[in-house]
């Protein structure tokens, strides 16, 4: 099977002269999809600029990187239009849901498809589907303020979900949660992986949800150790 994310050698360097930061100092992963895998590291050691790269937010200075099994970055990007690829195939999940307000849940989940020119039917029909399988189509027709954060940030994993990518990028999805909503928000993030074959990067600090993670990535001023893998510890 091929890798859905792989970065290779990818390095990026913030400023110039005096204030140059190295914030990645040649990235090496690759997995694969419907993996959930970890990412953990202390502040300052490149997670968010490791995310923003692979989410095509920012441009990395240098390296090679491949997403849902195409290459879209060699020293340079390999893609035309770095919006449409951000929108179409990756999906996003934050700290806190960022959900519209003025839309109804239903409507939230559907945006990201009509924004990328799905007709209303289908995009109503996996909308559905979507809030169905995270156990949330009940609250469809409500508006995110209705919601409970372990709720509001399930409608959030829908969008993310919406246009089937096969990649999401997660950050510290589950920060404000308690741990028993927090451990479920792990699977059914491993659910989704696993019926959608998404392969998904969740950046955390979250002490409960880290011995869940099959595979776990520390980075470490710019560098990233697999500190956990199939069956092997790796220490870093
Ligand atoms: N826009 C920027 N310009 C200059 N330096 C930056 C910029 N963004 C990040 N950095 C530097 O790059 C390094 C990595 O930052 P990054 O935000 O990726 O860390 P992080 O692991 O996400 O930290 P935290 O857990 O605190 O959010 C840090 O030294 C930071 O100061």
């Amino acid at each position: 099977m091929k890798p859905a994310i792989v970065m290779e050698e990818i390095t990026k360097r913030y400023g110039k002269g005096s204030t140059t930061v190295d914030a990645l100092r040649g990235v090496n992963m690759a997995v694969y999809p419907g993996e959930v895998i970890g990412l953990i590291g202390a502040s300052g050691s490149g997670k968010t600029t490791l995310l923003q790269c692979l989410g095509s937010i920012i441009d990395p200075t240098a390296g090679r990187m491949e997403l849902g099994g195409e290459a879209i970055f060699d020293n340079g990007w390999l893609i035309k239009d770095v919006r449409a690829f951000r929108r179409d195939k990756i999906g996003f999940i934050f700290q806190f849901a960022y959900l519209i307000p003025f839309l109804t849940n239903l409507e939230n989940v559907m945006m990201p498809m009509l924004l990328a020119g799905q007709p209303d039917k289908s995009a109503h029909q996996r909308a559905m589907e979507l809030l169905t399988v995270l156990d949330i189509a009940d609250k469809a027709e409500f508006k995110p303020y209705q919601l409970s954060g372990g709720q509001a940030q399930r409608v959030a994993i829908a969008r993310a979900l919406s246009n089937n990518p096969p990649v999401i990028l997660a950050d510290e999805p589950t920060a404000p949660l308690d741990s028993q909503k927090s451990l479920m928000v792990v699977d059914l993030l491993n659910k989704l992986a696993n019926q959608y074959g998404t392969a998904i990067i969740v950046v955390t600090h979250d002490e409960v949800i880290i011995p869940t993670f099959k595979r776990l990535y520390r980075i470490r001023e710019g560098v990233v150790y697999e500190e956990k893998g199939e069956g092997r510890e790796i220490s870093a």
